[in-house]
């Protein structure tokens, strides 16, 4: 058998697509892959242009691509990553998939035949799986990484998340010399509430109060859960006039809110302390016990209140 056949025989039997086109993009070579991929015969491709078989192609790239390989004589290569195909052909992976059209890894390579015209022969690899799986796990993993923010329970940022966010905005409005304020909040006689309803009762109001102050917040506000019945608000770029405003906006909210459970109405009432950051505070834990005990003296004067932090009021 002449090397000739064996080419083509190997060719024919490889489970890749291979095509070669001339300097003209004229199709010369379309094996057996692309005959059954592309539902058509090689008696009605060869000789054609490869823009006319796959109008699809972005012409402008392809033929900027194809130009480089044929003058420096060097590989090039496209993967699912750049372009998930170039070729639409429909995938036959017996998955579901976001594109009816397999993703491709396609090779360009430069060839010299014996009557010294110039020739590119593509390669296209059906990679439709590893994109899929990639895709998959991409997502996973950012669904992942959400969860670790969140709260389970109240779906607002969980402490470890809030508090890393509370390092950024601290050292941002340091060094930009921004406003920050910090409102802390802390549900009042949370155990009794406990007590009354059940672990479930407590749980019922931590999620609905969240849901309330979520609505109340804006986009940039971040809100998290402190520890069991007290939560926290960044409120980046603000003062205490607004903090204060918002601190209130939030006390009101809550104990105007009834909570439905188990064919009962639930009111339960918050106690707020607010600070904003001052050039004394260096760390963000210093943001951090001001506010607290701003709740501190909220809980004391009889809860249902706003508080400020001591150093500030007297500034
Ligand atoms: N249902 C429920 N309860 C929680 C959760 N986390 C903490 N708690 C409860 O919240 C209660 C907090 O009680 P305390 O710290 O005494 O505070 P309090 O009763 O709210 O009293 P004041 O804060 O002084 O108004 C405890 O009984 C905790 O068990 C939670 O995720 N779900």
């Amino acid at each position: 058998m002449p090397a000739d056949d064996f080419c083509t025989d190997i060719a024919n039997k490889l489970n890749t697509g291979i095509l070669i086109i001339d300097s003209q993009y004229n199709i010369v070579l379309w094996n057996r892959y692309l005959e059954v991929h592309a539902n058509k015969k090689p008696e009605n491709v060869i000789g054609q242009n490869i823009f006319e078989i796959f109008p699809e192609l972005p012409e402008k790239w392809f033929k900027r691509k194809i130009e480089s390989v044929f003058q420096l004589k060097t590989q090039s290569f496209c993967s699912w990553e750049q372009r998930h195909h170039l070729f639409e052909l429909p995938h036959t992976r017996p998955m579901t998939t976001d594109s009816h059209f397999m993703a491709q890894n396609c090779s360009f390579l430069p060839l010299e035949i014996k009557d010294n015209n110039e020739h590119v022969c593509i390669l296209i690899e059906d990679v439709t799986d590893v994109c899929h799986y990639q895709s998959k796990l991409k997502k996973t993993l950012e669904e992942l990484a959400q969860a670790n923010r969140i709260d389970g329970l109240t779906q607002v940022f969980n402490r470890k998340h809030w508090e890393e966010c509370l390092e950024k905005e601290f050292s941002r409005a340091r060094r930009y010399k921004h406003g920050l304020a910090l409102i802390m909040f802390d549900l009042d006689h949370f155990k009794l509430l406990n007590d009354t309803y059940g672990h479930l009762g407590g749980d019922i109001v931590l999620i609905e109060t969240a849901k309330v102050i979520s609505k109340l917040l804006r986009l940039g506000d971040l809100f998290g859960r402190y520890g069991g019945e007290e939560f926290a608000i960044i409120l980046p770029n603000t003062d205490m006039v607004g903090a204060l405003d918002v601190a209130e906006r939030i006390r009101v909210a809550i104990s105007k809110n009834i909570i439905n459970f188990q064919e009962t109405e639930i009111k339960v009432t918050a106690s707020v302390g607010v600070a904003v950051i001052t050039e004394a505070d260096t760390r963000y834990e210093d943001l951090i016990s001001h506010t607290d005990l701003a709740l501190y003296d909220a809980k004391a004067s009889g809860r249902n209140i706003v508080c400020v932090a001591k150093d500030v009021t007297a500034a």
